[in-house]
């Protein structure tokens, strides 16, 4: 087994006196895709706002290859190659998708507004912002206004973007919600590539049962701020415990 890229230990957020997320203890692998399942509002978002940093711990530690996080900005952690997924409140939505996705490589270069750059530092911009549009199946959207993007289209620029951000880490949270059956395939299509680098550890949150078969290496299960259990999706599903406090209902929801 590889090193964990990401541990969350003993981690827990308090909200006057309710405990959203209490003393969950895990640890992230590259190659690996983690589904984080449970009923609603058993904690799965405040828990990933935890480790992306929207959310400051009341105790325990996040911890990205050694070097911990706890107490970092958002944007600190990205820096440490946290990624997350937001529905596009990093977009410019007047420019096209490709312009969008040259900001998103641009940032990642370390290049920042500076503007007068040679001609082939811009090329090489361009190509990589090609890659991520090739590789995300926005090629022929390329030229539109981001803003005119159809739904599942938005989703895909997501990807896109975080993509060119190259994190080590993805973060999405419930990545087909509101999609339409015909897209939400090709988003989660893209989200399982992303595990063909072995370097790059995946983690989704997820309501629907069939996303999480089709997708998850390993499955963990959050109940009233707590991690219930861990492990082979198969086998945690079929657990009494679990079917009693979550899959029981989500079956039927799904
Ligand atoms: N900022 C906040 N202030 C107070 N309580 C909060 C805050 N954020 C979350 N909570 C509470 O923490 C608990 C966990 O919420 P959270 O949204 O993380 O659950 P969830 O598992 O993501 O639920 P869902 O599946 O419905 O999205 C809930 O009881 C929620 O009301």
């Amino acid at each position: 087994m590889t090193q964990p890229s990401l541990i969350t230990r003993d981690l827990t957020i308090r909200f006057g006196g309710h405990v959203a997320v209490n003393a969950v203890s895990c640890a992230f692998h590259p190659g690996e895709l983690t589904v984080i399942v449970g009923p609603n509002g058993a904690g799965k978002t405040t828990y990933f706002n935890l480790i992306s940093g929207q959310l400051t711990a009341s105790s325990g530690q996040v911890i990205k290859d050694g070097v911990e996080l706890t107490k970092m900005a958002p944007s600190g952690r990205a820096h440490h190659g946290i990624g997350r997924a937001f529905q596009l409140t990093n977009l410019f939505p007047a420019l096209s998708v490709l312009e969008n996705i040259r900001l998103a490589v641009q940032a990642r270069a370390g290049m920042g507004w500076r503007l007068l750059r040679p001609v082939s530092h811009f090329r090489a911009l361009t190509e990589k912002a090609e890659h991520y549009l090739e590789a995300t199946r926005l090629t022929a959207r390329a030229h539109q206004p981001a803003a005119l993007l159809p739904h599942g289209d938005q989703r895909k620029l997501e990807v896109a973007l975080l993509m060119a951000m190259e994190p080590d880490i993805y973060m999405f949270d419930e990545p087909t919600a509101g999609m339409s059956l015909d897209h939400a395939p090709e988003v989660l299509e893209l989200i399982a590539g992303l595990k063909r680098d072995t370097s790059k550890t995946v983690l989704l949150v997820e309501h629907k049962m069939e996303v999480v078969r089709a997708l998850a290496d390993r499955i963990i299960v959050l109940h009233n701020g707590e991690l219930l259990a861990s492990g082979d999706p198969a086998e945690v599903m079929a657990s009494q415990l679990v079917r009693d406090v979550y899959l029981g209902k989500s079956e039927d929801a799904a």
